[in-house]
């Protein structure tokens, strides 16, 4: 699976060429989004949402506390399965019913084909910031070395360069998310989400960290999927949704579709 994946970053030329093929309208979605259901107990996180979200997109999810932003995240990256509806993932090689695969597969789709960027809680306190990018890459069987020399390079990248040996409590907030952006794309991972990153920074901090992580993957022709609160955030990616009780009701992206989408019907 991923067989392709480079554990250096692109230079900046490749990328450019990268996201400007990706982005081709005639591409398929990388992700789409059929009728989707979750309830818990009486309460209905998704109600019926389809969504179609294309390679190279930055896409913002926007929507009040409880609107069902992180369960669709959830459902998209196949964390949790739906109750009903489908999501489809087609990348370089790899085309899969996401909801429909057994824990394992989604488990191990999870590893190689997503990055996972949230508020805090993925950097492991006891590694330091080079352990914690070489992780994602060793569990995925990389051997050591390479993973460190990967590691490296994505935390020189991302502006980290001499703070490989320290530890999350020695960086601070703004620096912890770029190592966390760094483990997320070491893998190569097609397609990015990220929840709230930016929840726990000052506004200068947190533009800066999306700059970051809008550089690195759709500047390289990834998708970036945003869960966020902030205005500021969702203006700096290039499509907002907009969510209420579960069903979309905005699509900055417009059109019949958005029309389509927002009744929760197909397209
Ligand atoms: N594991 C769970 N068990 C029970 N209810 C849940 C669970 N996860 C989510 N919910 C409920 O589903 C609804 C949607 O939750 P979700 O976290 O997706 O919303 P959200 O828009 O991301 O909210 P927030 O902005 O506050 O993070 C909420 O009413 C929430 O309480």
């Amino acid at each position: 699976m991923n067989e392709n994946r480079d554990f250096t970053p692109a230079p900046a030329s490749t990328r450019a060429s990268a996201a400007g093929l990706l982005r081709h309208p005639s591409h398929p979605p990388v992700l789409s989004a059929r009728n989707l259901t979750k309830t818990y107990g009486p309460t209905t996180a998704l109600a019926g949402l389809s969504l179609d979200i294309r390679a190279g997109e930055s896409v913002a999810i926007m929507g009040a506390s409880g609107s069902g932003k992180t369960t669709l995240l959830h459902v998209l990256a196949g964390i949790i399965a739906p109750d009903s509806g489908q999501v489809h993932l087609n990348l370089p090689g790899q085309s899969v019913q996401v909801e429909a695969l057994a824990e394992s597969a989604r488990s191990r789709l999870r590893r190689e084909a997503f990055g996972f960027v949230f508020q805090q809680g993925l950097l492991i306190p006891e590694l330091n910031a080079l352990e914690n990018v070489a992780v994602a890459l060793m569990l995925n069987g990389a051997p050591r070395p390479a993973a460190e020399q990967a590691a490296a390079g994505w935390l020189q990248a991302l502006g980290l360069g001499g703070m490989e040996q320290r530890r999350l409590g020695e960086l601070s907030g703004g620096q912890a998310q770029r190592v966390a952006i760094a483990r997320a794309q070491v893998t190569g991972a097609g397609v990015i989400f990220a929840d709230e990153p930016t929840g726990a920074l000052d506004s200068a901090t947190s533009a800066d960290v999306m700059q970051v992580l809008l550089e690195s993957t759709i500047g390289a022709g990834k998708t970036l999927i945003v869960v966020t609160h902030d205005d500021g955030v969702a203006a700096s990616c290039g499509r907002v949704l907009t969510m209420r009780d579960g069903r979309l009701t905005g699509d900055s992206a417009g059109g019949v579709i958005a029309a389509g989408l927002a009744r929760g019907g197909n397209q």
